[in-house]
């Protein structure tokens, strides 16, 4: 029998373990990991449905491919939170290959159960459901899909055809199987999360998605299964994208408080203001004045996308290990379309994608334009 120890309606301490299929973990493995809780583990969709559901409280979902780290455990933390200890947690590990593109990505993707159990087991999973692609494609590629639309065309979409049907396809596949209250993603993938949020509305799928800000290393790294393929050379290259959107965000910081402190000095319009405030001799807040007044209103877009595009110019102009710029776009959340220059407030993302060496990588940062401090 599994035991999680998250609490008396703890579906998983239900499941006796004789009734799922056995994992390729050495018996010494096991017992190394005696004092975490394993989570039930299900590889079918039969074994799912005979998990009993929480009485009086709710199932909480976390999709994932696998290989888990601590952005992956965070997400299950949160779950484990949003289920409370009478709740349930399941997390779904399943390597999707509807949405790749290139076949030898889909081949080195890491595949590592045994860990993945104990990782989601030590974050609070009651259940890990790891179909193989048989089980979640009985009949082979399925000819009925989710389309994505025109936002799944943009950026991840334009540099991966296909990627977001096939993922929207399994995700809505999942969500029927696991049938959660409540479903878990990332911010790091935020064009998949604004998606996901798009068909739940759309094709009003009967459950709550919450987006979960972007773990990250100490250094800045987005955390990222593909990280692992990163030479210490190659990490260190890809620092710049998380540097470049923590550049751009201080200095739409920046500019803002700059802003902020014209207003204060002295009302009115900008080049008004940078005037009456030289009359009076307060140079210093009239420079800061006609600073704003030529900022705007062409100003805090254009000068977010110049600076990340600097620190991104840079690692491509390295002779080692150069970084390979696929996209930096200013985007609207809700549809991924660019920001125009002359917007002056509302919230954005700073999104990026680029290669190093053969790994691929995304990130992006939330930011808001005329946002006070
Ligand atoms: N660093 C992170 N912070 C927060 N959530 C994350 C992070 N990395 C992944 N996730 C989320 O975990 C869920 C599963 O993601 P996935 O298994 O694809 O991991 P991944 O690290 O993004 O892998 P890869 O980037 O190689 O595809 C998604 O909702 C994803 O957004
Ligand atoms: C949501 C998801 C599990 C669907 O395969 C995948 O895209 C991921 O891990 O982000
Ligand atoms: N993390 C998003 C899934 C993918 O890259 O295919």
């Amino acid at each position: 029998m599994t035991t999680t120890g998250n609490g008396p309606q703890d579906a998983a301490t239900t499941t006796p373990r004789a009734e799922a299929p056995e994992t390729t973990e050495s018996a010494d493995t096991r017992s190394a990991k005696a004092s975490t809780p394993t989570p039930a583990l299900l590889r079918t969709a039969a074994e799912l449905d005979a998990l009993p559901r929480p009485a009086g409280a709710e199932r909480v979902v976390v999709m994932t491919m696998g290989a888990l780290h601590e952005g992956h455990a965070t997400l299950v933390r949160a779950a484990r939170q949003a289920a409370g200890p009478d709740g349930q947690v399941v997390v779904t590990v399943f390597v999707n290959p509807l949405q790749f593109g290139e076949a030898a990505d889909l081949d080195r993707y890491p595949r590592t159960l045994d860990a993945d159990l104990a990782t989601a087991g030590a974050a609070g999973a009651d259940a890990v459901f790891a179909p193989g692609v048989d089980e979640v494609y009985p009949g082979g590629e399925p000819q009925v899909r989710i389309t994505a639309g025109p936002m799944g065309e943009r950026l991840e979409g334009a540099s991966r055809p296909g990627h977001f049907d096939g993922m929207l396809t399994v995700v809505a596949k999942l969500l029927h199987l696991t049938r959660p209250d409540e479903a878990l993603y990332g911010q790091k993938d935020a064009q998949q999360l604004a998606l996901i949020r798009r068909m739940v509305r759309d094709l009003n799928f009967p459950v709550r998605i919450t987006g979960v800000p972007t773990v990250r290393d100490a250094d800045g790294l987005a955390l990222s299964s593909r990280n692992r393929f990163l030479s210490p050379q190659e990490r260190h290259t890809a620092l710049a994208l998380s540097h470049a959107l923590f550049a751009a965000r201080d200095r739409l910081a920046a500019q803002q408080a700059l802003h902020e402190r014209a207003l204060a000095t002295a009302p009115g319009s900008g080049a008004d203001r940078a005037a009456g405030l030289n009359r009076l001799g307060e140079a210093r807040a009239a420079a800061d004045a006609q600073a704003v007044a030529l900022a705007r209103p062409n100003g805090a877009p254009a000068a977010v996308r110049a600076t990340a595009r600097a620190i991104l110019d840079e690692a491509a102009a390295r002779d080692r290990h150069p970084l390979v710029l696929d996209y930096l776009a200013l985007v609207d959340p809700a549809d991924f379309t660019e920001i125009p220059d002359d917007r002056e407030s509302g919230d954005a993302i700073l999104a990026v994608a680029a290669r190093v060496g053969e790994t691929r990588l995304i990130d992006n940062i939330p930011l808001t334009f005329g946002a006070l401090t």
